[in-house]
This record gives structure tokens, sequence and C-alpha cells, in this order.
């Protein structure tokens, strides 16, 4: 391997911003296919160069953060936040902006993994939409471990055996996955990041032949996106909810008459064949994750915070929570009433709203909620899911 150039003591100068170099016109429109590929290698060269010097200035930043314990320590959700939303600013094409978001993403992951990779528990087995989610998030440098459930993931966590957990809390079709948020009201972990994906769902099977099938195995939630779609070309057949879509598609393996409903990932690392796909019943449908992790991290200047306020059950209780939120104009995306556990008729209202707990007009608001609550609790201050 050849060795890049350390980092000069001096503070680099600001590159010049590089417009997607025009193609020149006297190409023509059948160019000489030698010279352009002589044009992209040369190009590949300076990239290759410009990433091993981004990955020495990665470790000098390491350097400068001191001697931290671990991987965790390094991670800096807020900062790589701030990274990727440069780089949709910065994108005058032809690339997408999730194109873009997606390498520099890989970048950032294989700069951090040089201390060490980020451990990433997910719900299992390997296959399932929550791998998809801690690839898009962590990129594939990251060290991702399968978990059986949403509960291990937390425990994980707390343990301190995974540095981070990605677990889904809400569909766009199905709403919010209750019983992800009920793991906050006993759980001390706290919430990172957020991560959205476009969730594509296939039918998956040994033969790939539909008339083969008598069973569909797949998670709850899956089939619920599915159900138009399965009502219409398998009615007849059993529908079985597991516990993961990877879960369906490994039951489906063992079988010529069963199928699962799961991700096309499923399908290449189980071995199947789709029969058809993508069949969601709606094009847009797209879950909804959290990074979960043990500390609170600093605003990235565009964040959402996440809060639990336990109420007593009382006159105009929904009223009160909101109010201090409303008066300040801060916009609220989200409120679900849950039972609290902790006595009869005691609930638990989970509220994400705009803004950083460290920062005024939300900071003020919550101090006025904290007079009237019986417990407000922060679950995460994190930057709002770049595309
Ligand atoms: O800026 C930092 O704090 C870094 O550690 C560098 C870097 C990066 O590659 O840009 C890497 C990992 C962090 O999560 C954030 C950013």
């Amino acid at each position: 391997m050849a060795k890049a150039k350390p980092p000069s003591k001096a503070k680099p100068a600001p590159r010049t911003k590089r417009v997607a170099a025009a193609v020149p016109e006297s190409l023509g429109a059948q160019p000489d296919l030698a010279a352009v590929r002589a044009q992209i290698d040369g190009i590949d060269r300076e990239i290759q160069s410009l990433i091993a010097e981004r990955a020495l200035w990665a470790r000098q930043v390491g350097k400068a953060k001191g001697k931290l314990a671990a991987a965790v320590d390094y991670y800096r959700p807020e900062r790589e936040a701030q990274v990727l939303r440069r780089v949709v600013d910065r994108n005058e094409g032809p690339l997408a902006d999730d194109v873009l978001v997606r390498l520099f993403r890989e970048i950032m992951s294989a700069c951090l993994a040089q201390q060490e990779p980020l451990k990433v528990g997910y719900l299992g087995p390997e296959g399932t939409f929550s791998q998809q989610a801690v690839h898009k998030h962590f990129g594939h440098s990251a060290k991702g471990l399968p978990l059986a459930s949403v509960e291990e993931v937390f425990d994980e966590v707390a343990a301190g055996h995974a540095d981070f957990g990605v677990v889904p809390v809400e569909n766009s079709g199905q709403g919010t996955i209750q019983s992800t948020l009920d793991m906050f009201i006993t759980s001390p972990l706290k919430i990172c990041g957020e991560v959205e994906l476009r969730v594509h769902q296939y039918l998956l099977s040994r033969t790939g032949h539909i008339e083969d099938i008598e069973r569909v195995y797949s998670h709850g939630l899956s089939l619920a996106q599915c159900r138009g779609w399965l009502r219409q070309h398998l009615p007849q057949a059993e529908k079985h909810a597991v516990a993961s879509n990877a879960e369906a598609a490994r039951r489906a393996r063992n079988a010529d008459d069963s199928a699962a409903i799961a991700g096309e990932n499923a399908g290449h690392v189980y071995g199947l064949k789709v029969v058809a796909g993508p069949i969601e019943d709606r094009p847009d449908n797209t879950t909804r994750f959290l990074v979960i992790g043990r500390a609170l991290f600093p605003p990235s200047g565009h964040d959402r915070t996440s809060i639990m306020v336990f109420v007593r059950d009382q006159p105009g209780a929904l009223f009160k929570v909101l109010e201090p939120l409303a008066r300040r104009g801060i916009s609220m995306n989200r409120i679900e009433s849950r039972p609290a556990h902790t006595g009869l008729w005691q609930y638990a209202f989970f509220i994400d709203a705009g803004g950083h707990v460290e920062e005024s007009p939300l900071r003020d608001a919550l101090a006025d909620l904290e007079d009237f609550a019986e417990n407000v609790t922060v679950l995460g201050s994190y930057p709002v899911a770049v595309p």
C-alpha cells in the first residue's frame, strides 16, 4: 500500500469549489472511449489521494480529542450531520443528494473506523430493514450486531456490549411502534439520531412461483404494509406473523409451499427468488428508526428533541403539556400518550419537538413544563435525519 502524505502542520488552504467540469463539446456525439477512460482514471487518482488525505486529517481530529477510551467516544453525530448537510447544499448534480450523502457517509464511516469500528446492535438476523438502517446511518465500516429482539438491542447498548442500537419506531402507513416507545419508560438510554428508510417489500420463495404458495411469513408490520396486495393476489394463503422479516425468509427457505415478505436483500442472504415486488400498498412506505446510545450530544443546527412527560390524570392535562411549546411557536411532529405503568390512569406523553434541549426556545419551554408535570425526561436531542 502506497503511503499518503501526512497532513502538513499549516492550516490547509481552503479548496476551491470544483463545479462539475463540463465535458467539452468538442468530444462530439460519440467520444473516443479510451480518451474518456483516461479522464476517469485521472479523476479517480485525485479522488483516491484526497480520500487518503481526509483519512489522515480525521486521525488528527482523533488526536485533537485527546486520549479517549473507545470508538464510541470519537463518534460525533452532530458533526456528521453538518458535513452531510454541506454536501447537499453544495450539490449541483448530476448525482442525486441521497447518492452523494451515501458516499460521504461511507467515507466518514471508514475514517472513524481507523480508531476502531463502532458496534451497532439491531433487530436481526441479517437481512432485516433494521440492518439496512444501520448501514444507512453508520456506513458499512461499522460492525452490525444482529440481536433477537428490540428489548435485546436496548439491553446490549445499556450493558456497553454495543456502542449504539438502531430500533424501528414508526412507519408512514402503520403509525407508531408502541412497544419501542414503551422501552423508554424504564430504559436509561438516550436517542442520538434518527434514520428514515424507504421500505420496499418483496414476496420471496424457494421456487419463485406464486402458484406454489400456501403460507406467507413476515413481521406483523410488513404483512400490514402489504395487506391490499395479499388480498388481491394470495387471498387463500395463510398469513403468519413472525419476529422479523429475515426470520420469515429463513422459514421460507425450508418449504416450497411457503413464502416470505421481506426486503430484496433478505432474498440474497437466504437464497430465495423474487416472486413479486415491490408489493407494499403505499409507494411512499417509509420506516423511521431511532439510534439509541448512552449519551446526549451537542446541537447540530437542525435538531429534533424527544421528551417524555408524566402527568397525573386531571382536567386540561394535555393542553397544559402543549401550551408552553405552542406559545413559543415550537414545531411539534408527534405526540403519543401511553399508560405510564407508574399507577392507574397515569400517562406518559411522548413528544417530538423542533430544536435542541440546550438551546432556546425549547430550553425555556421545558423549564415551564417542569413546573407543572410530575416528571419531564429528555430522551434525546439529535440531528434531523439527512436524506
Ligand atoms: O470531526 C470529527 O469529530 C471527526 O471525528 C471526523 C469525522 C469525519 O470523518 O468527518 C469522523 C467521525 C465523527 O463521527 C465525525 C466526523
